[in-house]
């Protein structure tokens, strides 16, 4: 089968979220265009999903414009909007892994999650992983990862993931952050287009620590890294002060930010464009993205969750598939 007929995969994310109802909306936004394939539990879909089950991902393409293209899972129940069953969690988790299992072996051509709930998944399943990232990254056997949340005002990575904020000095080391620069670096280049990236890299301390004054690790080894980075061709700016390096003219400067924590990289893009951010993973052995919310339980099942980064995150994803 040639890739362009090959689906994206939407694994169904928390049931008890809005994931199912997104889908389901992206399907009907996307089915003429990019062929889909639903993991899930089909009794999770909104009342009325057009959809039918297959037997083998060969059959989506065929079916994606009629009916969104279903692999079906028996989860053993209903779910409530806004109310996880502990019951659900390992088939969440079951189905992200058969996701990965169908594009690993070419049977699709990129994953796209809907939102999981991670504590949901820690209580119900001992979810080892703080994140799908983290997961996936186990999956796909490779180490260094990069979340990239990306939108077509601004791409963010933060060095370090999903951990506590009182972790992030002592996780936050030059090799960990040369491998996001390196891995931000060849995603940029190998699956957006950009032939030269430029990366802005940002400070961990107020004002990229104020030459010493508030925090020493831009002089003591960040400054000192990205001069060595650059000297090996990279165009790298900082380490800058975060509070200025995301307003219109800054960002006009840079492909992506390179920021030191989670937060300091998504409340600027989450901030600026909630509806069309894009979550993507950069270094695995395969395209995996996500739209950039999560599972919003307090609007779950009442029909109004906006699936536009859903589409987005699946349009990326194919995007990205015909790239590689
Ligand atoms: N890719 C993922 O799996 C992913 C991403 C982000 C958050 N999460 C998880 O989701 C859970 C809830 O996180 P949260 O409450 O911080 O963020 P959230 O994105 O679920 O919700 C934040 C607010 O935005 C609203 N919102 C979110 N998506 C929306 C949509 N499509 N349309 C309209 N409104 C929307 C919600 O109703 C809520 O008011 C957490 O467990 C978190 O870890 C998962
Ligand atoms: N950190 C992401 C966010 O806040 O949008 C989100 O939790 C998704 O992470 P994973 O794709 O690793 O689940």
């Amino acid at each position: 089968m040639s890739l362009g007929r090959r689906p994206v995969v939407l694994s169904c994310g928390e049931p008890a979220g809005i994931g199912p109802e997104i889908a389901a909306s992206a399907w009907a936004a996307l089915k003429d265009e990019i062929p889909l394939l639903w993991l899930g539990d089909r009794r999770h879909l909104p009342q009325g999903t057009a959809h039918e089950v297959v037997g083998d991902a060969s059959q989506a393409a065929a079916l994606s414009p009629r009916a969104l293209p279903v692999l079906a899972y028996d989860f053993g129940g209903l779910s409530i909007p806004g109310q996880p069953d502990p019951t659900h969690a390992q088939h969440v988790i079951d189905v992200i892994a058969a996701g990965v299992g169908l594009v690993r072996d070419g049977q699709a051509a990129a994953l796209c999650t809907a939102p999981i709930h991670k504590k949901a998944l820690m209580d119900g399943a001992d979810f080892a992983f703080p994140g799908h990232t983290e997961y996936l990254a186990a999956l796909g056997g490779v180490t260094d990862v990069v979340m990239m949340l990306a939108s077509d005002q601004l791409r963010v990575v933060p060095a370090t993931i999903h951990i506590a904020l009182d972790q992030v000095p002592t996780a936050l080391t030059p090799e960990k952050l040369r491998r996001t620069i390196e891995i931000t670096h060849a995603g940029l280049r190998d699956r957006f287009g950009i032939a030269a990236p430029r990366l802005a890299v940002a400070g961990l301390n107020p004002h990229a620590g104020e030459g010493g004054a508030m925090g020493r690790q831009e002089c003591d080894w960040i400054a000192p890294l990205l001069d060595q980075m650059r000297s090996e061709g990279f165009d790298l700016a900082g380490p800058l002060p975060a509070d200025t390096m995301f307003h219109a003219a800054a960002r006009a400067r840079y492909d992506a930010a390179v920021a030191m924590y989670h937060d300091q990289a998504l409340i600027p893009i989450k901030t600026l464009d909630f509806d069309r951010g894009v979550n993507v993973t950069l270094g695995l052995p395969f395209v995996r993205t996500s739209p950039d919310h999560g599972t919003a339980f307090d609007i779950a099942g009442k029909g109004i969750a906006n699936p536009t980064s859903m589409i987005e995150a699946i349009k990326t994803a194919y995007r990205m598939a015909q790239s590689t």
